[in-house]
């Protein structure tokens, strides 16, 4: 299993994107495609689905998957973290297409009410101590032991070293993109992380790229489809 650090996947997400010209809208899209098939595979509650999204790619995949739960008739909550004006172009893209297909954001959410949470906050363009509020509505959150399926990583959680980053939510499963992360495999980072599943979404690496880890066969705990 051949693991990546942060920087390592953002190479590999731009050369996808800008070398070969694989639009970034159908990454996300595939993204958000095997988030739904691993919540379509699993065992959760889907009585009350919220999805938590940020600002940036990770909150683009997470405005996909919830217009893809809503499509399928799933009652749905999609909350942003962050001033949606600050968002990326990616973000608000996905943001016209939910408003055709009548998916309102909600203003603030009920975390008592969800039965599952999608946590697209933040991935791997995580690079600080996540900002105050965020952190306190983490722990509140963790305190009440929701079902949280990550996308990509787990919000807090450092890709590369598996640290976390002032707090980080505590997942039940990541499903994490074309490669697994070196942090997801790191203590807390590993620990956090819950099952981890390696889903393919149609990443081209280069063929000369260096990784800074050497793959390594039969890694326990991980699964890739
Ligand atoms: N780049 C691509 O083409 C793809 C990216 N994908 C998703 O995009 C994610 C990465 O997206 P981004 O690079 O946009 O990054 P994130 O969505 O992880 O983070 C958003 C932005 O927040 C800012 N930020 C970082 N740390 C912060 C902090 N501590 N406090 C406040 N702001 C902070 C940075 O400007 C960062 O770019 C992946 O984890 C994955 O989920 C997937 O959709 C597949 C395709
Ligand atoms: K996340």
């Amino acid at each position: 299993m051949q693991l990546v650090t942060a920087t390592e996947m953002q190479n590999i997400d731009n050369y996808t994107v800008e070398t070969i010209g694989m639009p970034q809208d159908v990454l996300i899209e595939r993204a958000a495609m095997s988030v739904i098939d691993v919540i379509g595979a699993g065992h959760f509650n889907l009585d009350h689905i919220l999805v938590l999204a940020g600002l940036g790619n990770n909150g683009a995949d997470g405005v996909a998957i919830s217009r893809l739960l809503y499509a399928q008739g799933f009652n749905v909550s999609l909350q942003f973290v962050g001033n949606v004006t600050r968002a990326k172009d990616s973000v608000k893209r996905q943001l016209d297409i939910i408003e055709k297909y009548g998916l309102v954001r909600a203003e603030k959410s009920d975390f008592n009410e969800a039965t599952l949470i999608i946590d697209a906050i933040f991935g791997t363009g995580l690079n600080n101590l996540l900002p105050e509020g965020l952190q306190k509505m983490i722990k509140a959150a963790n305190h009440i032991e929701k079902t949280v399926i990550a996308v990509d990583t787990p919000t807090g959680i450092d890709a590369t070293t598996g640290e976390v980053r002032g707090a980080a939510l505590k997942a039940h499963t990541t499903v994490t993109f074309g490669y697994n992360k070196v942090g997801l495999t790191q203590r807390v980072g590993g620990y956090l992380s819950g099952n981890v599943i390696v889903k393919d979404i149609g990443l081209l690496t280069p063929q000369d790229f260096t990784f800074s880890l050497p793959d390594k066969e039969n890694t326990p705990s991980v699964a890739t489809s």
